[in-house]
């Protein structure tokens, strides 16, 4: 199947164009068939066509390369079509007819003249084998009204279908033409009768779509068939912007109507688009006159050419490259133009009488009785007078066709209002989850100033004497005022009384430690595994957050739990130990953890080879190494902290993990349950070893609801059974709870043993639980699927191609990627949680109702005021 031809050309700059903005040029030449294409933003664009006439592209190479073809074969019969669409001014009427239908200037004759002088010559040039007749009609689809150019009183032309001739004007004047000058002549009167009008955008605008049709009737001898081709030339009006032609009153209502069409061709031209590559589709060619006119042209029973005209100035990109879109759909058009065995009425001699139009009439009226009743009749009756589809049936053939219009136009009708429904429905769908993030958000920042409400005492008094029982304990409490700057540091619980002069309003920040020591796995590494393994996550690791190329070594699209209380504590991140990389500072703090790590010492199937033990050692290490710098002068007050920050510092604890995560790939529940005095054993000596060296405040996490993990549930959920009504794994889980009961024990053992110290215990099980059950009141669509992974849903996990890594799965390259939006997972990459996932866990912790004793008990008390 052959494909239209499709053509563009750009007309020279008009000198408005080049009084506004000079020479320049949206296009650049590449070849005869490419250029690019510059937009407004500066966007490049490449398009390619059958043809591409410059601006300094001659009118008869584009009759040559367009019509030439089509006029040749409309004399061997083949129907032809040949439309120049573009917007407004942009130079279709010009290459349509050249600068007037009747100019002789060789240069300048448009394509209709170079076509009647082309017909007329191949009609000579066969004149010994066959001879032609040529009939020429003109109508105008003005107003959604098809007019007769050759009589004006004929103002409401009817289009109808036949079997034999396809689409066929009712009634429409044909003139016989027996030479160029002639039909030159009809033509030109023709054109005078056009509706044409003013726009800003051209002072000539044709204010309709102009429709030349020759019907080049082959003369038969008798009791032959005869046979006709039809040649259409179509010079559309030009879409335009309405603001830009400063279009009102009826040049707007035209304008509208031109565009509606136009529309309507689109339309067309995207079902067409469809069906030629294989959908079935229903094609609204009686959506419009236009497209009912060019319903053969477009729908293959004809050879068809579109010059797409443009205006080459940047000042006019938007509309040229609509333009230039258009064209390239109506590429995907396959044609596949049939001879026509068109009988011409006169030839058809023996065909049985037609009947009267009484006759007609009654045929007519006893059909749409059959269908409906009279009530419907009288209904049709007045639909098809308002919808101007019919008038004055004359034959049974019209009433089909009115009520093929009715039925087409209801369908695109039908489907406008699906497609309306569908992006309405989209853009509802769109909003909806935007209110749900900020709802998610909004949730967020509750719960962290509940954190703050509950940590924190505001003393609010306008002047005098602000006396203020300090009942509720933070560890650091910042009252902070704006005006002055002092600071004052009380290091016990008690009642404080202070005298004010002036006004204050007293605020309160959230506690804090000068420095933060931290042990654990992957739930709390920023960097340490990484950094002792040499190895780098790839993205989109970090990418929530810290942003590409970093990945910033967190097994997290962004910030983990322990960031988000650094950041609660007015602290820097946390760097890791390992890493030396970028002049870290240790100044307030050190992040040991690593992941993979066990409280257990690691074996050789260990991840990490860093267990608690050897975390707890590493803290040595950095401790007598920044205390031998100490003692030799060398403070590096920004790279290390201070020796007392190593007795005021907080040290964190979030291990466990994997101890009980690692041990279900080998062990029975009840053997991991048995382990769990052991494992916990190991870590008492860890934390007592802290002790020993001075350290006196510290905070443990527990474990989270392992079997919630998609990786667990992936592979030891495959059977319903062994999954909660949460869909987590229940013996993981169940581990969990354990571990963290005995740890619990711990906890409150070591708090009775040290009793200068402060020992809290931080319930993360009952956080994520919670998080995980109530995902969807807590803004999160997904409580268990990995937002990193490949596979798909429901879990979207595959341990053997995990996230960002790219692997060759039976042959094809597959890579685990990121989900568009990781803050309504919260499950990250299978194993850990996402950025929003930690955040909403650290704003429950800073509530201080998730600790064991609660924040505001036993803590130290350490009040810093400053004003
Ligand atoms: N290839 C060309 N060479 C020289 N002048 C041209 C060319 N194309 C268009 N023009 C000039 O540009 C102006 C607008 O062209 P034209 O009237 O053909 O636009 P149009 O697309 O038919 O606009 P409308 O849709 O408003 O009728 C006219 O003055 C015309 O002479």
């Amino acid at each position: 199947m052959a494909s239209m031809t499709i053509c563009a050309r750009f007309r020279p700059l008009s000198s408005k164009e080049r009084r506004d903005h000079g020479d320049a040029v949206c296009i650049q030449h590449v070849d005869s068939e490419t250029f690019s294409f510059k937009d407004e933003k500066d966007e490049e664009f490449t398009f390619s066509f059958d043809k591409v006439f410059y601006e300094k592209s001659e009118q008869a190479q584009v009759y040559e390369f367009l019509a030439s073809p089509i006029v040749r074969d409309a004399v061997d019969a083949i129907n032809g079509t040949i439309v120049t669409y573009g917007q407004t001014g942009a130079g279709k009427t010009y290459s349509m007819e050249g600068p007037s239908i009747l100019v002789r200037d060789e240069q300048k004759r448009g394509l209709l003249p170079r076509v009647v002088e082309g017909l007329f010559d191949c009609i000579k040039s066969s004149e010994r084998t066959m001879k032609h007749s040529i009939k020429l009609s003109m109508v105008e689809i003005y107003m959604e009204r098809v007019r007769d150019l050759f009589d004006l009183a004929k103002v409401n032309i009817q289009i109808k279908e036949s079997k034999s001739q396809g689409i066929l004007l009712n009634g429409v004047t044909e003139i016989s033409v027996s030479s160029p000058a002639e039909a030159l002549q009809s033509l030109s009167n023709g054109i005078a009768n056009r509706a044409v009008g003013e726009t800003q955008m051209n002072v000539s605008s044709s204010r309709s779509h102009c429709i030349y049709i020759f019907t080049v009737q082959q003369e038969v001898k008798k009791d032959e068939r005869s046979k006709a081709g039809k040649l259409i030339l179509v010079d559309l009006a030009g879409s335009e912007k309405v603001e830009k032609t400063g279009a009102e009153g009826k040049v707007l209502e035209e304008a509208k109507t031109i565009n509606k069409s136009l529309s309507a061709l689109g339309n067309v031209i995207n079902a067409l688009t469809c069906w030629s590559s294989g959908k079935a589709n229903h094609i609204p060619f009686r959506d419009s006159k236009l497209t009912r006119i060019l319903q053969d042209s477009l729908g293959g029973n004809s050879r068809t050419a579109l010059l797409c005209c443009c205006s080459p100035s940047p000042s006019n990109a938007l509309e040229s490259l609509s333009t230039l879109r258009f064209g390239m759909r109506a590429k995907h058009i396959k044609m596949s133009p049939r001879l026509k065995g068109n009988e011409d009425k006169s030839a058809k001699k023996n065909g049985p009488p037609s009947p009267t139009k009484d006759e007609s009439c009654e045929i007519i009226l006893e059909m749409l009785r059959e269908r409906f009743d009279a009530e419907d009749v009288k209904l049709l009756e007045e639909l098809f007078t308002l919808s101007g589809i019919l008038f004055d049936p004359s034959s049974p053939e019209e009433v089909d066709s009115a009520l093929a219009d009715v039925t087409s136009q209801t369908i695109t009708l039908l489907q406008q209002a699906v497609e309306d429904l569908a992006s309405t429905v989209e853009e509802l769908k769109r909003e909806n989850k935007a209110l749900k993030n900020e709802l998610a958000a909004a949730k967020r920042s509750d719960a962290q100033s509940e954190a703050a409400e509950d940590t924190s005492i505001v003393l609010h008094k306008p002047s005098g004497i602000i006396s203020s029982v300090v009942s509720r304990v933070s560890p650091i409490i910042f009252i902070t005022r704006h005006y002055c700057h002092c600071s004052v540091e009380l290091s016990e619980k008690h009642v404080f009384e202070y005298w004010v002069q002036r006004d204050l309003e007293l605020k309160y920040e959230i506690f804090s430690y000068p420095a933060v020591f931290n042990f654990g796995d992957s739930n709390s590494d920023t960097g340490e595994l990484g950094a002792g393994l040499g190895f780098n996550l790839p993205l989109p690791y970090g990418q929530t957050y810290f942003k590409p190329p970093s990945s910033s070594g967190r097994p997290c699209d962004g910030r983990l739990i322990v960031d988000f209380l650094m950041d609660a504590m007015e602290l820097p991140f946390l760097n890791a130990y390992l890493d030396s990389v970028g002049l870290p500072s240790f100044k307030n703090g050190c992040n040991f953890a690593a992941a993979g790590s066990t409280i257990l010492p690691a074996t050789a199937t260990s991840i990490s080879p860093f267990s608690f033990g050897v975390q707890v050692s590493q803290f040595f290490r950095f401790k007598a190494k920044v205390l031998e710098l100490l003692a030799e002068g060398k403070s590096f007050p920004k790279y290390l902290p201070t020796e007392d920050f190593f007795a005021k510092g907080l040290y964190m604890f979030d291990i466990g993990q994997n101890d009980l995560a690692g041990a279900f790939y080998s062990k029975s529940l009840d053997e991991i349950l048995a382990s769990i005095p052991t494992i916990l054993t190991e870590f008492e000596t860890g934390v007592k070893r802290l002790y020993d060296q001075g350290g006196r405040n510290f905070w443990i996490h527990n474990t989270g609801p392992l079997g919630c993990l998609t990786q667990n549930v992936a592979k030891f959920g495959t059977d319903p059974s062994k999954l909660d009504e949460q869909g987590c794994v229940s013996d993981h889980n169940q581990a969990a709870k354990l571990f963290n009961l005995q740890l619990h024990a711990l906890t409150k053992k070591l708090q009775d043993q040290y009793s200068n110290s402060s020992v809290i215990y931080v319930d993360i099980f009952s956080i994520k639980s919670e998080l995980i059950s109530n995902y969807s009141k807590n803004g999160f669509e997904q409580p268990i699927m990995a937002c990193c992974g490949y596979g798909g849903p429901p879990l979207n996990y595959d341990s053997h191609i995990t996230c960002g890594q790219t692997k060759t799965l039976n042959g094809t390259n597959v890579t685990a990627k990121g989900c568009t939006d990781s803050s309504d997972y919260i499950s990250w990459d299978g194993i850990h949680y996402t950025e929003a996932a930690n955040q909403y866990v650290s704003s429950k912790i800073l509530t201080g109702k998730y600790s064991d004793p609660p924040f505001s008990d036993k803590m130290p008390f350490l009040l810093k005021l400053k004003f």
